[in-house]
Parts: C-alpha cells; structure tokens; sequence
C-alpha cells in the first residue's frame, strides 16, 4: 500500500475488520481486536499515530520474560561508554560476516558500534551493524526502545512483521515500528547492513520549503504491507528489547497472527534510488540537509534528533566550484555507511560495507587524493557520479563509539593517514 504514514486498511480474509467501530463486542472469525500506540494519546492529529490489530491471539500470551543469554547479549546493547569520548576522525572496514559453522541470525548477528541518549530518556539513537547467515527460526523479536531503521548493503531481507511482510534488498531501506513484532529470513543465505535505532519522535519526512511540494522522497513511494498472518503452534521464543537489555520469553504460537489491520502505525520500506535528488545548477555544493531522507525531530525545531541522508548517483555542474564535499566541521555529528559503490569525498578506503563517524566539530572532508583530483577537474564538462549509494545517520548529539567498535578487527586505525598528504600550497605574496 502506496503513501507515508497513511491511514491504512487491510484484511487478509474479507470481513475481519469492523465498519464504523473499532472494539465490537465480538470480532469477525473469533479473533481478538488490540491497539497498538506509537505516540501519545493526545499527540497532534498530525503526528498521532497508532493502529488496531484483529488477530489470533492477544499480544499479551507469552511465558515470562528471563534476561537473555544468546549471542547478541554481548554484542547488541545501548551501552555506549559513559566515560571520555574521542574526538578522533573514525572509520572500519565491513563486518565480516560470520562462517557457515557460526550461525547467526540477524538479532544475533547485530553489532552495536556508537549511540547517544537512550529509551529510558526518549531521545537520541543506537547506531548497529548486522552479519548474519542463518534465518530466525521459531523465533521473533520486538524493540520496545526504538524503532528500527533499516539499511540493508549485502543480501536480500524478508521480514515477516505482525503487519504483513516486507522485502528489501541493498538500496532500499524498511522502519520497523517501536514495538512490532517480526522476523527476518535471508533469502540469500547471508545478509550484512546497518541499523539505526531510533529512541526519539518518530522518522517522517522533512518539510521542503521553498522546494515546494514535490522532491526528495516522495510520501508514495514509500510501501506498506498488506496483512498477511500465520496460523502456527509451537515452542517459539519471542525477544523482547527492552530498556537495553535482551529478554526472552516462550510462548506457544506466532506472534504473526493478525488477519486485518487498519491505522497509521506500520512497517514501511523506501527505494532509495527513487529518490529526487537536487543540487546545485549554479555554484558551490550545497549543504548535505539537501539529501534529507527522513528525521526524528527534537524539542528544538530544525535540529533533529536523527536525520537520514544519502548521498544518491547526482549530476555534479557547479561552476568555479570545488565539487566534492568541502572540509568542515559540525555541529552535529556524522555517522556514514556505504551500501554499494564509492563515495565522492573518499578516493579509498571507504568500502562497501565499511563505516566511519564523524563527531562534533571533529575535521573532516575530502581525502588528500580527492582533492588533488578535484581541485583540478575540468568544469567545462558535467561529470557524474554513478552506481553509488553512501548515506549518513546524523544526530544533534555526539555520537559515542562503544568498546567494542574501538577494539573491533575491522577498525581502521590509520584511517587519519587519508589526509597527512595534503600538500602546503600557500605562497605568501612577496
Ligand atoms: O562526507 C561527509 O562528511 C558528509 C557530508 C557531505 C556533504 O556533501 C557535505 C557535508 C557533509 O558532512
Ligand atoms: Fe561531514
């Protein structure tokens, strides 16, 4: 179902949902009715949203919650290092992903590299990685903290949610909502990207201003799924995320058992190459905002809590312009993946699959090769930059790196050597 953020309504058998009502006194088919909220009650008609589930059985029926003690306890936490952060420029090369003889299914195959803020505080993001090669299996999984921005880089994802299923493949991007329920399977036996957890107001699109009413992303080009639903017993686990922590928890059928939906709170995936890139036809390169996908506000307008952007195949015809991104330092701080191709501010080093963070007012910008080239390209021509795909999560608040990101194999710790070449070319007048 085509639009961002529509009011939604779909049954995968005709006559599930109520007309006129939401909580009839008996559901049709002998199913459960149950609301599913994402804001507040009272939020804004605008940013309200919640929606209503005719399902099988109620969210509610599962065993307790024990911590858990799987693979990802170590590895997938909001545990992002209290104490001094550096101000070092950082990259890694891509997460490998793991041997056949190590199964690891995508909440086990998570990898938390940085964050700020945290679910007990409603703001800030967890920033992941995932390598994974097996499918979950019996298993589901929610994220009471955050919802899950998704950026697939090697590897179709099924995801099979409460909702209906969505797939994706590297270049296309799918948000899971706070709280619902899903599982991924690798229709290619493997699959590695990034996630950003999202522990503040929810992702929508950005206002365009003087853009107008079309451009960047589209609303109806972002998809929902149709209900789907899965009659099924069992011994199955359900993982919870909860307040950082892993919990998990038996329980005895699918939790993917809703027959009809309707509402405004739902999974949704996004094809990045559809997005309406717009630059500069004059002069300069324009501030990377320009590439808004979606953001997270925060209690100050136009600083966000995150803002997704990406750096998509662009014409670059900039006059008497260095075209690259120029060297700079922000407030806001940047964290930046690569899903396929390269990135025009790095003539190496910056893999597929790799990543690097750039915090406040930390220096950074084109490599020393970069900027050779383009200080002396010829601008009598357009050039463009094909077959790439870079994006960044960017956030109002430093970006801390946990342990395990600085002591991780894939760090690049000569990463800062990318600009000892950048030559002096002043030349005082005489
Ligand atoms: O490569 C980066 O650092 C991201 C970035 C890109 C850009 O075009 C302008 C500013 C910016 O931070
Ligand atoms: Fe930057």
């Amino acid at each position: 179902m085509s639009g961002f953020g529509n009011e939604f309504a779909t049954e995968a058998l005709p006559g599930t949902l109520p007309i006129g009502r939401n909580s009839p006194q008996r559901v049709a088919h002998g199913l459960y009715a149950e609301q599913i909220s994402g804001t507040a009650f009272t939020a804004p008609r605008g940013e309200n949203r919640r929606s209503w589930l005719y399902r099988i059985r109620p969210a509610a029926m599962h065993g307790p919650f024990e911590l858990y003690e799987g693979p990802a306890k170590a590895s997938f936490h909001n545990d992002f290092n209290a104490g001094p952060v550096t101000p070092d420029q950082l990259r890694w090369s891509p997460l490998p992903v793991p041997p056949s003889d190590t199964p690891r299914d995508f909440v086990d195959g998570l990898f938390t590299m940085a964050g700020n803020g945290g679910p007990a505080a409603q703001h800030g993001i967890g920033v992941h990685l995932y390598a994974a090669n097996r499918d979950m299996d019996g298993r589901w999984f929610y994220d009471a903290d955050g919802e899950l921005l998704i950026v697939p880089q090697l590897g179709r994802l099924h995801i099979a949610t409460e909702m209906g299923v969505i797939e994706v493949e590297p270049q296309e991007i799918a948000v899971i909502p706070r709280g619902v329920r899903f599982a991924v399977s690798l229709p290619d036996g493997e699959a590695r990207g990034y996630v950003c957890e999202n522990f503040g107001a929810l992702l929508r699109l950005p206002d365009l201003g003087p853009i107008g009413s079309n451009g960047l992303a589209n609303p109806r080009d972002f998809l929902t799924p149709q209900a789907a639903y899965e009659d099924r017993e069992g011994r199955f686990e359900l993982i919870a995320k909860f307040q950082c922590h892993l919990w998990r928890a038996q329980i005895s059928h699918s939790p993917l058992d809703v027959v009809g939906w309707h509402g405004n709170y739902a999974p949704y995936k996004y094809d990045l190459r559809r997005f309406n890139t717009i630059g500069s036809i004059s002069f300069d390169h324009p501030d990377p905002s320009i590439f808004l996908v979606l953001h997270s506000a925060s209690d100050t307008p136009g600083t966000s809590n995150l803002d997704f952007v990406i750096f998509p195949p662009r014409w670059l015809v900039a006059q008497d312009t260095f075209r690259p991104p120029w060297f700079h330092r922000n407030i806001a701080s940047e964290f930046m993946g690569l899903v396929h191709g390269a990135y025009d501010a790095k003539a190496e080093g910056f893999a597929p699959g790799g990543c690097s963070l750039h915090n406040s007012m930390t220096g950074h910008g084109p490599d020393a090769a970069t900027f050779e080239k383009a200080s002396n390209a010829d601008l009598s021509k357009p050039d463009v930059i094909r077959d790439t795909m870079a994006f960044m999560f960017e956030s109002r608040a430093v970006i801390r790196p946990t342990a395990q990101a600085l002591d991780a194999g894939h760090r690049q710790r000569d990463y800062q050597a990318c600009w000892a070449g950048l030559r002096k070319h002043f030349k005082a007048p005489a």
